[in-house]
């Protein structure tokens, strides 16, 4: 059958709103193999590496898939928790903690997912799922606040791939960014603030992001403007002087350039500029995973220290902290605005199956 469907709907069955958050997705294990699934995944999808596909497929399967999952590897098991990989740990409290949430508010008639884009679960296993709870309003949030065609188009790029093969479509909204989201800015004000004032404060607070080729900013992506407005609200709100904060990109990936100042060129030049003590947070992460915990706090700290820096700190990402979850919940209730619940009393479950069957 071209599309799938149910061909034995029941028309009793309470009709639910869906809210699917995502993020990036991690492997399964700290292993070779593992390793060698996710980034072939990951990497041959043409939003992460645009470079033409059959050029790119060599490169991709005679060197990347090659040199590369044995060392990933190898840096995923220093992060690697009893739990598993840290992103996934983290985006399954903020699944409990928004689902919490929600229902507070809405009962069982919402259901809340965590679809992955990269690995497990994926996003449509979770599409699937929640077509078989009778969903059918969904609104869907990738938790990356700053736009990317990379990341957040991507994500749509799934749904619209499970879309095509469906048969009757759920009513759909895609949060496509929140850079500055006024409750966004907030939490990250009131958690940096609550850290400086258990650890004080640092010469300067940077702002570390994921980078993208240099050529996706020129070829139109708003990623890196909207990085630069989160850094500035998010300064604003923390009443920063100018020369107190700065913005970086981390996390570079092949030979071209990326979005600049890098973060590793910057972590090694600041001591000999005088600036001997700094604070790292990392806005566009919604959850801690390997290129916080080991890029950030590891390898870059390095850089700084062996570069004469005296003091590094890394704050760690807003994760499953209440203010937070409670910032994405009203982000997912502001944009469930106008959606009705369901009636979902006996009454009409049973009158809607009555004139189902009066058809068939
Ligand atoms: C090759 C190009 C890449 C682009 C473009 C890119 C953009 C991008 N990525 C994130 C967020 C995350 N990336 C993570 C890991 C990661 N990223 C790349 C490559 C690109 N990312 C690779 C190869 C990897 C895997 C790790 C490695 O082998 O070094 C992660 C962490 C995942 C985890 O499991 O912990 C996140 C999160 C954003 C936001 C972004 C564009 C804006
Ligand atoms: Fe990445
Ligand atoms: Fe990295």
């Amino acid at each position: 059958m071209a599309y799938q469907g149910q061909s034995n709907f029941d028309h009793r069955q309470p009709r639910k709103i869906g809210v699917l958050i995502t993020n990036l997705g991690t492997p399964d294990a700290p292993k070779t193999g593992a390793l060698r699934r996710y980034l072939r995944e990951f990497l041959s999808d043409p939003r992460v590496v645009e470079v033409p596909r059959f050029i790119w497929f060599f490169i991709l399967n005679l060197v990347i898939l090659v040199i590369r999952p044995p060392r990933s590897a190898h840096a995923y098991r220093t992060v690697w928790t009893d739990q598993g990989s840290p992103l996934l740990v983290h985006s399954e409290n903020q699944l409990k903690g928004i689902r919490e949430r929600l229902q507070q508010q809405y009962g069982d008639d919402v259901v809340v997912r965590l679809g992955m884009r990269y690995g497990n679960p994926s996003i449509p296993s979770q599409l699937q799922a929640m077509e078989e709870e009778g969903v059918r309003q969904l609104l869907v949030l990738p938790l990356y606040p700053q736009y990317s065609g990379s990341t957040n188009g991507s994500t749509f790029d799934a749904l619209a791939r499970d879309f095509m093969q469906r048969r009757w479509l759920p009513d759909l909204r895609f949060i496509s960014h929140y850079p500055d989201y006024p409750p966004y800015i907030q939490a990250m004000a009131a958690h940096i603030r609550a850290f400086r004032e258990r650890q004080g404060c640092a010469e300067k607070l940077i702002f570390s992001y994921h980078g993208v080729p240099r050529r996706y900013l020129d070829n139109g992506d708003p990623y890196f403007c909207e990085c630069h407005k989160t850094s500035r609200l998010l300064a604003e709100a923390l009443g920063l002087g100018r020369d107190q904060w700065m913005t970086t990109f981390q996390s570079r990936f092949g030979r071209e350039e990326w979005l600049q100042p890098y973060m590793d060129a910057t972590m090694k030049s600041l001591p000999g500029e005088g600036v001997k003590s700094v604070q790292v947070f990392c806005p566009g992460f919604s959850a801690d995973c390997l290129e916080t915990i080991e890029e950030i706090d590891v390898e870059n700290r390095g850089y700084f220290e062996d570069a004469g820096g005296e003091s590094f700190a890394y704050i760690p990402a807003l994760n499953a902290e209440p203010v937070h979850l409670d910032a994405l919940t009203r982000l997912i209730e502001d944009n469930l605005q106008g959606w009705r619940q369901e009636d979902n009393s006996v009454a009409a479950r049973e009158g809607r199956a009555a004139r189902a069957n009066a058809i068939g």
